[in-house]
């Protein structure tokens, strides 16, 4: 999979996708991702890429020209079609379902924002999908840009060895992780919970299902239900309610 980033701050994206799981994919070239800085594409002596906003006010405005030509630049560098998406608060929420998506893509490209955004009229003509991670103010799409590299890069077949392969199947079962323990087992912080050390690995994973299911309820209920649960998961979080209560 190719991804395409058109940003003010080349450096710090290909940083972001230069370390961990995305940096080894790309090693393995399972993952290509390229940067386009529009300041590159601007054509006056001070390489302006923003201009007053229309209608007066604070702030400045990503101009029309630098990212035009950007872009265009980006599309003609490889020949699959890209699907771009513009990181804005303006954009449907991130979901992993999302992410599922996209990384199924042979190419996509991340538009990100800066000052008070981009003009309306580039979005309006390029633009194929705007994506938000979340219901904060940041200074720049980057982080968003950042966050879609990661989700989407970790998917790619080959990505991620067996066991991480686990632990992202765990993670995508919809549910908040279980707590997690390592040695000593005992420190002045606390124990680990007998059953981890049992051995018995149907009574662990029958710990770890109703812990899961129970932080769910108790920190994220919105993801609950969204989810059918078996009779098995029912029960075990049934206990978990009855356990809570006490
Ligand atoms: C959400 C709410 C708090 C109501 C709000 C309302 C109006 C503006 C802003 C705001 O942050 N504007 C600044 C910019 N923000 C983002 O790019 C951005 C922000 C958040 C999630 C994102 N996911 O991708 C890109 C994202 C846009 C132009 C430069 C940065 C935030």
């Amino acid at each position: 999979m190719r991804i395409d980033v058109v940003t003010l701050f080349p450096d710090f994206m290909r940083q972001c996708a230069a370390v961990g799981v995305v940096g080894r994919a790309q090693q393995r070239e399972l993952l290509q991702v390229e940067t386009w800085n529009p300041r590159d594409y601007a054509t006056d002596n001070y390489r302006t890429v923003d201009g007053r906003t229309s209608g007066g006010g604070p702030g400045m405005v990503m101009l029309i020209e630098p990212l035009r030509k950007a872009l265009s630049a980006m599309r003609e560098a490889a020949p699959e079609p890209v699907h771009l998406i513009y990181l804005s608060p303006q954009g449907a929420r991130l979901t992993q379902g999302r992410v599922e998506a996209l990384a199924r893509l042979p190419r996509i490209a991340l538009l990100c924002g800066r000052y008070e955004g981009v003009d309306e009229r580039l979005l309006a003509h390029e633009v194929d999908e705007e994506l938000s991670i979340g219901d904060y103010v940041l200074s720049g799409g980057e982080l968003g840009a950042a966050v879609i590299i990661d989700a989407v890069g970790r998917l790619q077949q080959g990505a991620l060895n067996d066991a991480q392969s686990a632990e992202q199947d765990s993670f995508s079962n919809g549910l908040l992780d279980c707590p997690h323990y390592a040695k000593p087992v005992h420190d002045a912080l606390g124990d680990v919970p007998e059953v981890l050390l049992s051995g018995d690995h149907a009574a662990i994973n029958r710990w770890r299902l109703k812990q899961a299911l129970g932080r769910t309820w108790l920190r994220r209920p919105d993801l609950l239900a969204q989810r059918a649960l078996d009779a098995q998961s029912r029960a075990l979080l049934d206990e978990f309610r009855r356990e809570h209560a006490k």
